[in-house]
């Protein structure tokens, strides 16, 4: 069905292959990667070579941060909009639908591997997190070139601006985000309370990790379209800077996640992870098709006025 999310198979671009991808591979990934951002703006990743272990182990080193007391937490909470990104975000402290009364989420962020992490309280946490991001990084890399392909640029023209993701906040605000939405009680089930507001992502791409529990929906041609969790894929969106540089050929689809309608479901913790990918800072994007549909803006200071729109 056409508006379904599809499925694209990685094949020899998955990391567990160390070697220069088929030519036959790449045309057709990046065929596949176009034809998702230019429809629905969501596509899942299968064979992408990341170990299934990698990502358990960052969803148990996460839930054993997010389920200290608030009062351990409070000690890590990050001071967004302000200062540099790492650390802890609480219920309420991020809104990204203003029309939202409540999102119940918990988020804990860090931009590199040497950053601000929970080393006292959640002692794996550092370590499973820097398993997985810089995996996140070279598949990102891997991406950018398909993309850029598909695009008919230069291989190189979205990988050369994205050098220094998970690399430290001072020259690339690439995140990695481990998503936390805690159980739900009978007061949160009331008109705009959700776990996660409607938005689209602020930068070039997202890949996405969720347990199976699900809730995760996407809104395309008007329809919100569940993304269902498929085991051993990675879903990946695109943000508005990609949207920006692609002069809207490629779209920031809109997503959101729900109170769930199920008590089983609202009583149980959803866990999720995010890389949000974004240009290295100082890196312009303008259209690339040379049109003046947006105005140029520089990847960072963009970053920083979604931010300071959206946090508490
Ligand atoms: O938890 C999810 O599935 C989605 C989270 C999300 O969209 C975000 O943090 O930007
Ligand atoms: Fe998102």
């Amino acid at each position: 069905m056409a508006n379904d999310i599809p499925i694209v198979d990685l094949a020899d671009i998955g990391l567990h292959h160390l070697d220069k991808p088929r030519q036959s591979t790449v045309d057709r990934v990046a065929n596949e990667l176009n034809s998702a951002f230019s429809t629905v703006g969501f596509v899942y990743l299968r064979n992408h070579g990341i170990e299934q272990q990698t990502i358990d182990n960052v969803f148990q080193a996460s839930k054993s941060f997010f389920q200290l007391p608030d009062t351990i937490k409070d000690v890590y909470r990050c001071g967004k909009p302000d200062s540099e990104s790492d650390g802890y975000t609480g219920k309420d402290q991020e809104i990204l639908d203003v029309s939202s009364l409540h999102e119940i989420r918990e988020a804990y962020d860090v931009a590199s591997p040497d950053g601000f992490y929970p080393d006292q309280h959640a002692p794996e946490f550092r370590k499973a997190i820097n398993k997985l991001a810089p995996q996140l990084s070279e598949l990102t890399t891997r991406l950018l070139k398909c993309m850029a392909l598909a695009l008919d640029l230069e291989e190189d023209f979205f990988s050369s601006r994205h050098q220094f993701m998970f690399q430290g906040a001072e020259k690339n605000r690439t995140i990695f985000r481990s998503l936390y939405y805690p159980t739900l009680s009978d007061a949160d089930i009331q008109p705009g309370v959700v776990r996660c507001g409607a938005h689209s992502d602020y930068g070039a791409i997202t890949l996405l990790l969720q347990d199976d529990m699900g809730g995760l929906e996407v809104l395309s041609k008007g329809e919100w379209i569940p993304a269902t969790p498929i085991r051993g894929t990675i879903l990946v969106n695109l943000g508005d800077l990609m949207q920006f540089w692609t002069s809207d050929r490629y779209v920031a689809t809109v997503h959101r996640v729900l109170v769930p309608e199920e008590e089983v479901r609202r009583r149980s913790t959803r866990q999720s992870i995010a890389f949000f990918v974004h240009a290295d800072n100082g890196v312009m994007i303008s259209p690339i098709d040379g049109s003046e549909k947006h105005l140029p803006v520089e990847a960072l200071a963009y970053l920083k006025s979604r931010i300071s729109a959206t946090y508490k």
